[in-house]
């Protein structure tokens, strides 16, 4: 397993006012090379349960494990290992990536930091290639980020996150602020991407036909608990919680954005790539 999350609770508290629950005992676990999805309405905990993975957001009690580890007692250089190993990508890449840096310095950042390159020309060639890797063209380096529609934005973010050679990437909502048209092309960049390098990801989303087309199991958080958790076949033709049931009773139908699992994903529109700068 690459993250084991055990027992986690987290509660947050303000004077006069009844405690809230936001995570009560959630257990989780990603297979190494694997995707793991976890849905749930807003408010059911999945943004502070992403925060206590990251270490963001101190867990009341639980581990967070990462390859058999606790992370959450890790300080100074293995925290810092940590931080390298296991990124994020946002819901919202223009507010996540800051607009007074080129794309260059944007995709480039990570591997400064983390002294991962230091040569400056091998730096740029090495952005050269993530950029081509998620499908923006090179000439897109010294450009800001708002030059670039949501989902070339959010290119650029997943190729920032992959630039310091993460072995899990931590996703939340990310295509959720983008155009449905797009939100295909980003979750297919996933995929290849995962295809390649091996890459593990924690995926989460309220929307539960997004969750369909990438992860092979899935999760539901509701108020705070895990309520079931089963291949993605399984819980969408025989869902045990009711919850569960409910959210696939509002998925739209037909799925806009994906045909079902085990399907091929959607072709690209006719003219639909130059949009995005991409090439699926
Ligand atoms: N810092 C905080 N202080 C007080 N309550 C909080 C805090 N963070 C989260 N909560 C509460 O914890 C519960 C879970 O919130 P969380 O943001 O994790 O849910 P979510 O599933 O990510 O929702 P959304 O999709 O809307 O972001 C909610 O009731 C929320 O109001």
């Amino acid at each position: 397993m690459i993250l084991d999350v055990r027992g986690v609770s987290r509660s947050f508290r303000a004077i006069g006012r009844p405690p809230v629950v936001a995570l009560d005992d959630v257990y989780l676990r990603v297979p190494e090379g694997d995707t793991l999805g976890l849905v749930g309405e807003s408010g059911s905990g999945k943004s502070t349960l992403l925060r206590c993975v990251m270490r963001l957001e101190k867990p009341d009690e639980g581990e967070v494990l990462f390859r058999g580890r606790d992370a959450l007692p890790l300080r100074g250089k293995g925290l810092r290992a940590y931080r390298r190993q296991v990124q994020m990508v946002f819901q919202d890449p223009a507010s996540s990536l800051s607009p007074r840096m080129t794309v260059e310095q944007l995709v480039g950042e990570g591997m400064l930091v983390h002294r991962l390159e230091r040569s400056a020309a091998r730096r740029r060639e090495r952005v050269a290639e993530l950029l081509d890797a998620v499908g923006i063209p090179p000439d897109a380096m010294a450009r800001h980020p708002v030059s670039f529609s949501g989902g070339q934005l959010q290119r650029i973010a997943i190729a920032r996150a992959l630039a310091v050679e993460p072995s899990l990437l931590v996703c939340d909502e990310p295509v959720s602020a983008l155009d449905v048209s797009v939100q295909a092309q980003v979750l297919n960049l996933l995929l290849r991407t995962q295809a390649r390098t091996g890459l593990s990801i924690l995926f989460v989303s309220h929307d539960l036909a997004v969750v369909k087309y990438l992860c092979p199991s899935i999760a539901v958080l509701e108020k705070g608990r895990i309520v079931e958790e089963a291949s993605r076949d399984k819980l969408f033709q025989a869902p045990r919680a009711a919850y569960t049931r409910a959210l696939i009773d509002a998925v739209p139908n037909p799925d806009p954005v994906r045909p079902g699992p085990g399907s091929r994903p959607p072709k690209p529109r006719p003219g639909g790539n130059d949009a995005e700068g991409n090439h699926e």
